[in-house]
């Protein structure tokens, strides 16, 4: 892939290789004549088909290291590798889904979920059987001829992981995905993301501030603390799902990462 600077000779260790290998990295931003250093050391090796869920306070770097990780910054210091190659810029392998949805206003739902393989240039057929797919798979299909402002937000945010799907992301990195909806659309599209993460084989990354959406949806938690941005703790989830908000371990792991958080949640 041309967006992928190749390594000039990849680890041959017998473990098998992280999707995305973080080693010390770190991002400093120019800031008028100061310079803001985003995060610091940041290192973390997750393997294909985790579900990381990365967790901190307003301004621990969150958004920057899961930009870094799409490609849309540049790393100040350490190296980023996705697949063994290092990160030079986006690609389709990395999907990313926004908080505010970001979807076309001008396209329909279907052309949307379809941008990527027809910006690609994939045949006409291709495309369509494509988004019909990831139409039926977010539970869409009726609304494939709407427009994004015919839609509610829980609909728009299932257009833009569905569009990320089509697209063939094996890393799915979400952003707040779900900050802006109501209680229970909230919980349906946890639900939901889930269904499809167990049905497929990607790795989601997925950034929060609340602890009990973290210890619903993720494998393992990554505590992050600001000032500068530093993870701070890498902490497993041991529960079965469908996990219970209102079970005892689930509250044990509530009280745990508010400690490590050094907040009262
Ligand atoms: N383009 C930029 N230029 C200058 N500083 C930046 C830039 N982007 C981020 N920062 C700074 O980097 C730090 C980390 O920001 P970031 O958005 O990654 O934090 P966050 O943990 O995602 O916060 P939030 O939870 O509020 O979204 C903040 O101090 C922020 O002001």
């Amino acid at each position: 892939m041309d967006d992928l600077a190749p390594l000039p000779a990849l680890a041959t260790g017998t473990a098998a290789p992280a999707i995305l290998d973080i080693q010390g990295v770190g991002k400093r931003f120019a800031f008028g004549t100061e310079t803001i250093t985003a995060l610091s050391g940041a290192t973390l090796r997750i393997p294909k088909g985790e579900f990381v869920c990365l967790i901190g306070p307003s301004g621990c770097g969150k958004s920057t290291l899961l930009r870094m990780i799409a490609g849309f910054e540049s790393v100040s210091e350490g190296t980023l590798l996705m697949a063994g190659r290092h990160v030079a810029g986006p690609g389709p392998d990395r999907g990313m889904v926004f908080q505010d949805y970001g979807l076309f206003p001008w396209l329909t739902v279907r052309q949307n979920i379809g941008f990527g393989p027809a910006a690609r240039g994939r045949p006409r057929a291709e495309v369509a059987a494509t988004a019909a797919r990831f139409l039926e798979m977010v539970g869409l299909d009726r609304f494939a001829e709407a427009y994004p402002h015919q839609l509610s937000g829980g609909m728009k945010q299932r257009v833009a992981i569905a569009r990320v799907l089509a697209n063939q992301a094996e890393v799915v990195l979400m952003d707040e995905p779900f900050g802006a909806l109501d209680a229970m659309t909230r919980e349906n599209l946890q639900r939901e993301l889930l269904q499809i993460w167990e049905s497929t084989q990607l790795t989601v990354i997925f950034v929060t501030h609340a602890i009990e959406e973290a210890i619903l949806l993720a494998g393992r938690v990554v505590v992050m603390s600001p000032g500068p941005g530093r993870i701070v703790a890498d902490e497993r989830i041991p529960l079965p799902r469908p996990r219970d908000p209102t079970g005892v371990e689930f509250n044990a792991l509530r009280r745990h990462l508010a400690a490590l958080l050094g907040s009262r949640h």
